[in-house]
């Protein structure tokens, strides 16, 4: 089956649940900003999305030898240019923070329930080849057998090194803001597709997330918003997908 992209450690469907506070702290964080990018389709970048606490715990994570990797091509995976993941506990006070956020910012789009969380660390020549994150083909949950596609994406950049270079999140059709400087606007860039007209970078700035919509009203995968994790070609990134399970029954 063509899922598009998932991790190779869990089944595609994999789930977790939302556990309602655990008394972290971690949840009375609302820092985050929003700047929109595109209305359609729906983007937005979210500076501040996660804390400096969230940030290094999760760096934290990947000190632990996990050998996994996010799938998008056979072929990547053999040219060992996909990233390394690390399997988060579910159960984590951390993980609950980041989706009890995640649900609140999706409101009344999304159910409550997500794949399971990972994070995923880019070191140089690491990259995530084009894909839709919403899936050519709908994704079932392992346990209670619901379909369900990504009809919401969040990125969430966890941390990014001091010298990364590289690593931006390029959507080659989504045009840049027309009518703005895009140098007062320092989360994205704009660079040129294979037909030489102007796409939309978001740079891999610490903390920060960009959201999308990846399907369209009539429950169609919407192509506009393929994308790729273009290479790092110094230092460091860590990354983060939060899919909230958009069910088709
Ligand atoms: O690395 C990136 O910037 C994007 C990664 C991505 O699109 C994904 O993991 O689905
Ligand atoms: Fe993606």
């Amino acid at each position: 089956k063509n899922y598009g992209i998932y991790s190779e450690l869990f089944p595609a469907g994999a789930s977790t649940e939302v556990a309602t506070t655990a008394d972290t702290g971690c949840d009375e964080y609302h820092g985050y900003q929003i700047e929109f990018l595109s209305s359609d389709p729906l983007m937005i970048r979210i500076p501040n999305f996660i804390s400096p606490a969230e940030s290094a715990f999760f760096t934290g994570i990947l000190a632990q030898n996990f050998t996994y990797r996010l799938y998008v091509n056979e072929e990547d995976v053999k040219n060992e240019i996909a990233p390394r993941l690390a399997v988060l506990d579910q159960h984590d006070p951390y993980v609950t923070c980041i989706l009890n956020r995640a649900q609140h910012f999706l409101g009344s789009m999304a159910s409550p329930d997500f794949e399971l969380l990972s994070v995923a660390r880019y070191g140089v020549s690491h990259q995530v080849s084009l894909h839709t994150d919403a899936s050519p083909e709908p994704l079932e949950d392992p346990k209670t057998k619901r379909q369900f596609n990504r009809r919401t994406s969040f990125f969430v950049y966890v941390h990014s090194s001091d010298d990364l270079e590289g690593g931006e999140t390029y959507f080659p059709q989504i045009p840049p803001p027309s009518n703005v400087d895009l140098s007062t606007h320092p989360g994205i860039v704009a660079v040129n597709n294979a037909s030489g007209q102007p796409g939309l970078a978001v740079k891999p700035v610490s903390r920060s997330a960009v959201f999308w919509l990846g399907m369209k009203p009539d429950g169609t995968v919407d192509r506009s918003t393929i994308h790729k994790g273009l290479p790092v070609t110094k230092g460091e990134k860590i990354g983060m997908n939060i899919w909230a399970k958009h069910y088709l029954d």
